[in-house]
């Protein structure tokens, strides 16, 4: 059975929980995403510990944020590990993107637009007038223009999002929840055959899959129930 185009979210608190989730997983997912979470505790130890033998194509979602010189420098310093994805946010600007995409020009450098777990009210406090879907619109354009080739935004953003970079760049979406399930603290969110059928490329789904009693079995269901939504 082919893998699904799910990145699980590997946000356990051990390297020893991370690599038994990212084993009972990886036959029926893509991806795998280490965060900040275990990244800031164990380095580069833990791509090595998740990536096992089985060849599973790794996310470092360490979102890059800082002036262009930092950012080329924690690029460089990463892509040595092979990761297949790297985050940066958006709102560093364009020369800070540019930086990242050049320093790292075997990882794919994904641009995070606006944070799923982001409400319309605190965009607006924040001093983003409008709804999310213009922020992230304006500034997945961006990243485009900044070299970035993927994405990162809500499903709720994917059509709009698409529609503004057109095909050949790929659309990453966490806020990712099954039907009925708690979103927790992400704030725009949809099931993962919405987020499919709009058009995105890569769901990210953590907790429901990692948090659940058998993490194994409910990759499989997610990925199975993905497959019905768009035959191959
Ligand atoms: O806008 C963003 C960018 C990144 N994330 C990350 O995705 C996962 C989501 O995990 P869940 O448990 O499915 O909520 C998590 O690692 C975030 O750091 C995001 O949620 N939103």
């Amino acid at each position: 059975m082919t893998p699904a185009p799910i990145a699980v979210a590997l946000d356990a608190p051990d390297l020893e929980t991370a690599a038994r989730w990212a084993a009972l997983v990886t036959p029926h997912v893509t991806t795998v995403k280490i965060g900040l979470e275990l990244y800031l505790r164990y380095g580069p130890d833990v791509i090595a510990s998740v990536r096992g033998a089985s060849g599973v194509q790794v996310f470092l979602d360490l979102k890059l944020h800082d002036i262009p010189n930092t950012v080329a420098g924690a690029a460089k310093a990463v892509s040595r590990l092979r990761p297949a994805i790297l985050t940066v946010h958006a709102a560093g600007g364009p020369a800070m993107i540019r930086a990242a995409v050049e320093a790292a020009p075997d990882t794919q450098i994904a641009a995070v637009t606006v944070l799923t777990s982001l409400s319309e009210a605190d965009l607006s406090r924040i001093g983003l007038a409008g709804p999310a879907s213009d922020a992230v619109r304006r500034l997945a354009a961006l990243s485009v223009e900044s070299g970035a080739t993927a994405l990162v935004c809500s499903p709720h953003e994917v059509v709009d999002v698409r529609s503004e970079v057109g095909p050949g760049i790929t659309l990453i979406t966490p806020g990712v929840r099954p039907a009925g399930a708690d979103s927790q603290d992400q704030a725009r969110v949809a099931t993962p055959e919405q987020a499919l059928a709009d058009g995105a490329d890569l769901l990210v789904i953590g907790r429901p899959i990692t948090a659940s009693p058998d993490p194994g079995a409910t990759a499989a269901a997610i990925a199975s129930s993905l497959r019905r939504t768009i035959p191959s």
